[in-house]
């Protein structure tokens, strides 16, 4: 029976205090904390974060506040930061990029060092709580290879990357992030057929997790798509019980007293994740058409008693299952 799980998205939390957030989604019984790293990237590539601007800024201005500013390259980075920001606002206001799908990848060119710092500030962040839960990421960037290496060295314990940015090279993906000890998941926009995560899953190395997004990624607070369902309903129908064996390195982790409160199984079914407008209201519809790991950013944060609502996701899970 899949197990379930309950994951906060970080992105809805108070980015100042981000250590005493996601200790308080564990204490109120999160299972994971979902952290959405949608940075630009290194080749200076802007994946899906042109909507939350200023959930971006918040958390690059937040990170030094926790940090304090260490050097001239970092306060370069970031100002550079700031002043993307500030452009990317500019040309949201003036409806520029109105006219732009959100499943086309914006190029926009910046400095080597824009990128790095971006990659920097959420590698510290995720150092920060990563001894304390296990870390979902869920990478909405254009060039997830890029961030491998420095995710897994910075203590993530799950790496989702989308199928639409991956098509050349999952394989290859698939095989460094379990390298690195992190467990492989695949997500797709509202927009993707399902059909094309199943090479994915058929394959002989293959993901642990599927990520069906049920708003288009980018921010929090958006509606829940109902039509997302007949995604989750044909994974489920087709993967009913398709037990993965835990690599080594997740077995450790979820045999570990430290993060969060997992059960301690060696086996578990396919993880079928969905994120995005998942709340009270909407548990249900997700639970009975098979998803078991419930992505919630605003219904749970913006709760007055944050472990009911979790509490209750998980009911739903369990009693759909
Ligand atoms: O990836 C996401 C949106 O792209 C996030 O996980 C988002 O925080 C979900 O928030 P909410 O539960 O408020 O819809």
């Amino acid at each position: 029976m899949p197990i379930a799980k309950i994951a906060p998205s970080m992105l809805s939390s108070d980015f100042a205090n981000l250590a005493s957030e996601a200790d308080r989604m564990i204490q109120c019984g999160a299972d994971w904390l979902h952290m959405d790293i949608m940075f630009a990237t290194r080749n200076g590539w802007v994946g899906w974060t042109l909507s939350s601007n200023h959930n971006i800024l918040a958390l690059v201005v937040s990170g030094y506040q926790i940090y304090g500013t260490t050097g001239l390259a970092e306060m370069f980075g970031l100002f550079s930061d700031i002043l993307y920001q500030i452009l990317l606002l500019a040309l949201l206001s003036f409806k520029a990029l109105e006219s732009t799908p959100s499943n086309i990848l914006l190029p926009l060119c910046f400095t080597q060092l824009h990128g790095c710092w971006n990659l920097l500030s959420s590698e510290r962040i995720i150092v920060l709580i990563s001894c304390r839960a296990y870390l979902d990421c869920h990478l909405m960037v254009t060039n997830p290879l890029d961030y491998v290496e420095p995710l897994g060295k910075a203590g993530a314990s799950g790496f989702t990357f989308h199928v639409e940015a991956s098509k050349d090279n999952w394989q290859e993906l698939v095989q460094q992030i379990k390298l690195r000890g992190m467990k492989p998941g695949v997500a797709l926009k509202p927009g993707t057929p399902v059909e094309e995560v199943y090479p994915l899953l058929d394959g002989e190395n293959p993901v642990e997790m599927v990520l069906v997004m049920t708003v288009e990624p980018g921010f929090g607070g958006q509606k829940f798509m109902l039509e997302t369902m007949e995604k989750v309903r044909d994974l489920r129908k087709k993967y009913p019980s398709l037990d993965i064996e835990a690599s080594p390195s997740l077995t450790m982790m979820l045999q570990s007293p430290k993060i969060g409160n997992h059960k301690t199984s060696v086996m578990f079914d396919i993880v079928m994740q969905v994120d995005g407008g998942l709340g009270p209201s909407t548990i249900d519809a997700a639970a009975s058409a098979g998803a078991n790991c419930i992505v919630a950013g605003s219904s749970v944060f913006g709760a007055p008693e944050p472990a009911q609502v979790i509490s209750l996701m998980r009911k739903s899970v369990e009693v759909a299952h």
